[in-house]
């Protein structure tokens, strides 16, 4: 299967003044030489504690923020430097409920991000519709954002993430917030995306759904890998995916 993610003793450093005079440096090894790869078609999960690195790594893969060193190759370009060849080839969705206008409809939250992706205004509504139908806003689509729920905002974010057709998608807790119904139909969407043939890279703190969703995943602690493989070969012998991280991640710490 073609990689479409290659990311080789990746770093990132922050650095911050400290002190009372701010003359004191404080270097944060956000991303401190991570390793790993993702196949076409993957539902792959990055995983690890608040303040892991996850976010810094997705951002770094997203062209947002530039590595300090090491590979970081999206679709076999480097996501720094040549950004230009990525950006209109992915997408990514944060969770929460940035990134919709609220004061909006669906539809035309859509048409707005149709238009600053350049999407031909011919192809626009069939494309709306179509996405439109695949995360179930069809019957509200003309409602104002500002009257959905959460679960219906999560999922207009996903529509707007889907809105240039990536390649690969993007998604930092996604379903952080759901109720269990919410979640679930969460779900069915990111498996609807994998069977249209896309990859997803997702990020959560939910075990279950990693077990139930990925083919593959990383686990992260303090910007090092400490695990990666299918949920089976990191569960092992433990009797759940979370006894097994919950396992891993108190054999690093201690
Ligand atoms: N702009 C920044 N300046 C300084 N430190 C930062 C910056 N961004 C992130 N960090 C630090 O880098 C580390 C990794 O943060 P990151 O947001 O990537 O973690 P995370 O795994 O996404 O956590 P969470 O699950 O809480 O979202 C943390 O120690 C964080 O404080």
């Amino acid at each position: 299967m073609e990689q479409v993610i290659c990311v080789e003793d990746l770093k990132r450093e922050f650095v911050s003044k400290k002190g009372l005079l701010r003359r004191e440096k404080k270097v944060v090894k956000a991303v401190d030489g991570i390793s790993f790869d993702v196949k076409r078609g993957e539902i792959f999960g990055l995983l690890g504690q608040n303040g892991a690195g996850k976010t810094t790594t997705i951002k770094m893969l997203t062209t947002l923020l530039a590595p300090t060193s090491g590979k970081c190759e999206v679709l076999g370009y480097k996501a720094f430097g040549e950004e230009k060849k990525i950006r209109s080839r992915i997408n990514f969705i944060f969770g929460g409920e940035m990134g919709v206008y609220r004061r909006l409809s669906a539809r035309d939250n859509l048409r707005y991000f149709s238009n600053l992706y350049l999407i031909p205004k011919k192809k626009q509504d069939e494309r709306i519709d179509k996405i439109l139908e695949l995360v179930n806003l069809k019957d509200r689509a003309d409602d104002l954002a500002e009257t959905y729920s959460k679960g219906m905002i999560q999922r207009l974010q996903i529509a707007r993430g889907l809105i240039n057709d990536p390649e690969i998608l993007f998604m930092d807790e996604p379903t952080v917030g759901l109720d269990p119904v919410g979640a679930r139909m969460l779900r069915d969407i990111i498996r609807r995306l994998k069977e249209d043939g896309k990859t997803v890279l997702l990020t959560t703190h939910n075990l279950a759904e990693v077990e139930e969703l990925c083919d593959r995943l990383v686990i992260i602690n303090k910007g090092k890998v400490i695990a990666k493989g299918t949920p089976q070969s990191i569960k092992g012998s433990y009797a759940s995916l979370e006894d097994s991280y919950v396992e891993l991640v108190k054999g690093v710490s201690a």
